[in-house]
């Protein structure tokens, strides 16, 4: 039997799939790991969680499959973007990994822009302006406020393409992923080397880039055995989780958007040709469809903001030992509260914002509260503002005349019927989910099977896999009232943009 498998390097854990070539799910494991949060807006990693719960996860997978270790015949990564792994020459990790969410690098933005002659030329030579969140600021504030750290840097590699290091002994990546690195030419689909010149980056410093089929090496004695598989396996490009996601529900082709609700909320489109938005205000990065590319736009704390609340405001809904899924509660209640929860709306910035505001002064906000509000309502206008955030990125693809006829739902979000029901509503589109809910391992899976020549592309791999299972359509009167809410929401944050900066500065 062949055997493909599927890793996502996800923020709050890894996700492993075995998959059987025609696309059957034969098992499935995952491992958390926690994130670290020094400062405020800080966000870190140890990149030894990643390889820790990969070999776990493995394992617990192929035994669940009852498979031999040579019928696993291919491997596809998947996981966090953005991320910075810092390697000195002997391979030690220098300092905990900078992840996607991690907000310190704003001066370091601006310095990437200056450097680069404007935000302009900045999107010209890679297609995407500087984003606190992307890769490229990172290496310049390790090099700005850990010099010593710098010194020793002999390799920068995302997270994903760090356990591939351990898996192979091969420093590489693939162009999905590469893109949110902000050092990639997307349009060539290789390293900018002209701002990499221009930001007195050694391109030593990055892996080799590959298509996202394409194999990328074998996997060594040492990884072979830890893992209990065999050299013959192969590694395959695999995506960065966004893309990876977009795959997993078959977004290879023009007109269908893949939204997902994880930790961060993604609006995904594929695209034929290359097309940046000359604001910036979404990213337009690879697709992990050989030749092809994709516009997202990103809200960071999307499901996330769902899970603050619960975590840190309904604790005691966890019980007694943290092991009761407090959601089907809150969506029961969530459900019995009018849209537009009464009059209550959130900003869901609580980690600031990428798109399209790019502000990483931005805050979370609960407005209109009144006597009347209770948990209820809060957790309504939480899922509504999250929603609302996710509908901007809709609007600047509208702008840009990209056509959306579909919504593809995944994440932990999409399995609420209500919160599909009113992403119908607030996006006035037809929203469908699919077989396969494991999005970024499954698409990675696919990878993994088309690169060992199971399919002869990922477009055919996604058509012999993927099929709708349900179809949630808008509701008109809710549409309506959604339609007349947006800009509500969109006024409250351009009037309080300026206030978030003079709020965070109260403390220093
Ligand atoms: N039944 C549910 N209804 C609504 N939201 C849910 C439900 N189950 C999980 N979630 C949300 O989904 C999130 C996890 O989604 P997931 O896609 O696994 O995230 P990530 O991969 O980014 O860690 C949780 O933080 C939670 O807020
Ligand atoms: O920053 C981005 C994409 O640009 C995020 O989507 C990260 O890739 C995080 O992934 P999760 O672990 O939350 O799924």
């Amino acid at each position: 039997m062949n055997i493909y498998l599927g890793i996502d390097i996800g923020t709050s854990g890894t996700k492993t799939i075995a998959m059987a070539e025609d696309g059957t799910i034969l098992a499935e494991s995952s491992a958390s790991y926690p994130a670290l949060h020094p400062k405020p807006l800080w966000s870190e990693q140890d990149p030894e969680h990643w390889w820790k719960a990969t070999v776990k996860t493995v394992r617990n997978v192929v035994k669940a499959a009852k498979a031999k270790p040579a019928d696993v015949k291919a491997i596809g990564l998947s996981g966090q973007m953005h991320g910075s792994v810092f390697l000195d020459k002997d391979d030690q990790v220098i300092r905990p990994a900078l992840l996607w969410n991690d907000q310190r690098t704003a001066a370091e933005c601006v310095e990437i822009e200056s450097r680069a002659g404007g935000r302009k030329n900045l999107i010209k030579m890679v297609a995407n302006p500087a984003l606190t969140g992307f890769t490229a600021p990172k290496i310049l504030w390790l090099r700005n406020h850990e010099p010593k750290n710098f010194d020793r840097l002999a390799k920068v590699l995302l997270p994903k393409d760090d356990v591939r290091r351990r898996l192979t002994g091969e420093y590489a990546t693939e162009v999905s992923d590469a893109s949110g690195m902000l050092l990639l030419d997307v349009a060539k689909r290789n390293w900018s080397t002209q701002l990499l010149s221009k930001l007195e980056l050694d391109p030593s410093l990055l892996g080799t880039v590959y298509e996202s089929e394409d194999v990328t090496g074998t996997l060594t004695k040492e990884a072979a055995k830890q893992l209990g598989l065999t050299t013959d396996c192969v590694v395959v490009g695999g995506a960065g989780d966004c893309a990876a996601n977009a795959l997993g529900n078959g977004v290879v082709k023009k007109g269908i958007l893949a939204s997902s609700l994880g930790t961060s909320g993604v609006m995904f489109v594929h695209s034929d040709e290359m097309a940046a938005d000359p604001e910036g205000r979404l990213h337009t990065f690879c697709h992990a469809v050989r030749g092809k590319w994709h516009m997202m736009g990103v809200t960071l704390c999307a499901a996330g903001t769902l899970e603050w609340f619960v975590q840190k405001l309904c604790r005691e809904m966890r019980g007694p030992r943290g092991k009761i899924d407090p959601y089907a509660t809150l969506m029961k209640e969530a459900e019995s509260v009018p849209c537009g929860s009464e009059g209550l709306m959130v900003l869901p910035y609580l980690a600031g914002e990428r798109t399209p505001h790019a502000d990483p002064d931005a805050r979370g906000c609960f407005i209109g509260i009144t006597l009347k509000h209770e948990r209820a309502h809060v957790t309504r206008a939480i899922m509504e503002g999250v929603t609302y955030s996710l509908r901007e990125s809709l609007e600047v693809l509208d702008q840009m005349n990209i056509p959306v006829r579909q919504v593809r739902a995944g994440g932990g979000g999409a399995k609420s019927p209500l919160w599909r029901q009113m992403q119908a509503n607030v996006f006035g589109k037809k929203v469908v989910t699919l077989n396969a809910e494991q999005g970024p391992a499954y698409g990675v899976a696919l990878l993994a099977a088309t690169g060992a020549g199971a399919y002869k592309n990922i477009q055919e791999a996604c058509a012999a896999t993927i099929r709708e299972v349900s179809e949630t359509k808008p509701d008109r009167a809710a549409k309506k009232y959604y339609d007349k809410a947006f800009p509500v929401y969109q006024d409250l944050y351009r009037a309080l943009k300026d206030d978030f900066k003079r709020l965070g500065r109260l403390d220093d």
